[in-house]
């Protein structure tokens, strides 16, 4: 079978080189990327994308090997009807590593006609690295890698100021863009490249916060051949999604037209304040996947829509989201009502093979981060606990239970299903060592005693919220775990 670029022509890719995207991975691709073909193909924008590998081991030699060209399927519900889009992304040009091409990432930097930068490093990737030097071939840490490209730039251009960069920063952390830049300034301030380029960095560039809402699924591993045979070629970064997406931007409305993907069909919204969007989506959505799938996987279910398909659990993340996260939001009723039934019917979409396991992925810094804020803002409102999301503290800790086996740490289910959890490794540690040596009554204290999960905090000051976590454990200890969940959901 042909590859995708002997069959597929390269529209875009040859157009000037106006956007930096560090991150060559699925949801760049999927989102990002098919926005700004679209703007390309509207005719609205004449750039393309060259893609840098922030990591040592990626997917550039993949990219490159098909001249950058790739497929989008976006499959969904819409108006009732099942909808299917396919796309041929070509506005990337090329994928550079810095780890074996640093000549080429810095004459990049030294690019008139280079205009933006984008990125999705995880929420692992905007961090400072204390051991980074500017002399690295590249730095390890995203931030000093975009650090050593700005001081390249500064030094082409004379710190002219008409040659600053848009940021777009997507990683799912608080702040994104300040953070970016922030780190960005204490590498300057740690390696002296002086006050002039500090001064470049902070006013010449357009450090924007973003938050960005699509589910990716990446590459359809179970669905290739439907894939390929439909095709008619083959493309190893194939990649799929929902058919919604959302990208808010927090900037000056006159930076929109550096990059116009907000003229198109795709959903681009500027904005002075992102915080509410970013509320709303982080406490509803990832929050009802993250005190959701952990149970869900332990009572044998493998993907979102399966138990989408199961009343119990079903009524489980309903209950969830509207009586225990939507009663904590600020935001208007019926916008909250109808973000959360949306997400509803994204979760059933039946043609997005979300893994459960996928999603459980450092899921510690996950619950801290999407459900722990609305447990202790349900406390501080009504003076309870909030049934649902207590079960899901104790159904993680559970999840968590599991024997090391060289640097992996495994659990199994009561199906006798094997899974790795996966998570930092101070976190498996942490649990590996309670579930060997507690009792399983003491394990709940110990997790919320535990402040470095909880951004200081010590949960067991919460009033009755280790028994209640305690009383789920032992029951999901000694009992079947879809019953419990069901008994939740029928008081
Ligand atoms: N999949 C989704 O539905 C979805 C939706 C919205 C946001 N996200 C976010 O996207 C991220 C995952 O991205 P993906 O789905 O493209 O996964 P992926 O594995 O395909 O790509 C991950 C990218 O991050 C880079 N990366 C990983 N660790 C890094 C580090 N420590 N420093 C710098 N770069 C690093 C990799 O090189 C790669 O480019 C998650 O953080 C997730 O929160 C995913
Ligand atoms: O991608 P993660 O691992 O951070 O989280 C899993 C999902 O909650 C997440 O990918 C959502 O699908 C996404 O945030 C939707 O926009």
């Amino acid at each position: 079978m042909k590859q995708i670029n002997e069959t597929t022509e390269k529209v875009y890719g040859n157009y000037p080189e106006k956007i930096l995207q560090f991150g060559e991975g699925n949801f760049l691709r999927s989102f990002a990327d098919w926005m700004i073909d679209k703007a390309n193909r509207d005719g609205i924008y004449q750039g393309s994308i060259v893609l840098c590998q922030p990591i040592g081991n990626g997917l550039c030699d993949i990219i490159n090997s098909q001249d950058g060209i790739y497929t989008l399927a976006m499959r969904g519900i819409e108006n009732g009807k099942p909808v299917e889009r396919i796309e041929q992304i070509t506005s990337v040009s090329r994928c550079i590593s810095p780890y074996n091409d640093y000549e080429d990432f810095l004459a990049l930097a030294r690019s008139k006609d280079l205009e933006v930068v984008i990125s999705n490093t995880t929420e692992a990737g905007i961090a400072y690295k204390p051991e980074d030097k500017l002399t690295d071939t590249p730095p390890s840490s995203f931030p000093g890698k975009v650090t050593v490209f700005l001081y390249e730039r500064f030094k082409a251009f004379n710190g002219d100021m008409e040659r600053g960069l848009l940021f777009l920063p997507v990683e799912l952390i608080d702040y994104n863009g300040d953070e970016l830049k922030r780190i960005v300034l204490q590498y300057a301030k740690d390696w002296n490249l002086g006050e002039a380029f500090m001064n470049w960095v902070e006013n010449a560039n357009k450090f924007t916060n973003t938050l960005v809402d699509r589910i990716v699924t990446g590459y359809p591993k179970d669905q290739i051949d439907y894939f390929e045979e439909k095709l008619g070629y083959q493309d190893k970064i194939i990649t799929t999604s929902e058919v919604f997406n959302l990208w808010v931007i927090e900037g000056k409305k006159e930076w929109a037209d550096i990059l116009p993907i907000h003229k198109t069909d795709a959903n681009v919204l500027w904005t002075e304040d992102v915080t509410p969007y970013k509320m709303r989506k982080v406490r509803i959505l990832n929050g009802a996947h993250t005190s959701t799938v952990l149970a869900a996987y332990l009572s044998g279910h493998n993907f979102v829509g399966d138990f989408m398909n199961d009343e119990v659990f079903e009524a489980y993340l309903n209950e969830v989201i509207f009586n225990e996260v939507i009663p904590t939001l600020d935001l208007p009723k019926e916008e909250l009502v109808s973000f959360a039934n949306e997400v509803g019917a994204r979760f059933a979409n039946p043609y997005i093979k979300h893994k459960l396991l996928d999603i459980s992925l450092n899921s510690c810094s996950k619950f801290n981060a999407r459900c722990l804020p609305t447990i202790l803002e349900y406390v501080e409102r009504k003076s309870q606990l909030p049934e649902a999301l207590c079960f899901s503290l104790a159904a993680f800790i559970k999840f968590y239970k599991g024997e090391k086996r060289g640097m992996e740490y495994w659990g199994k289910r009561a199906d006798g299903t094997e899974y790795q959890i996966k998570d930092d490794g101070e976190v498996i540690d942490f649990f590996y060592d309670i579930w060997t040596k507690k009792d399983v009554k003491d394990i709940p204290e110990a997790v919320l005693s535990n402040t470095a999960f909880w951004s200081g905090k010590d949960l067991t000051k919460i009033t009755g919220l280790t028994e209640k976590v305690t009383d789920y454990l032992v029951k999901i200890e000694n009992g079947n775990i879809r019953d419990i969940v069901k008994e939740i959901v029928s008081k």
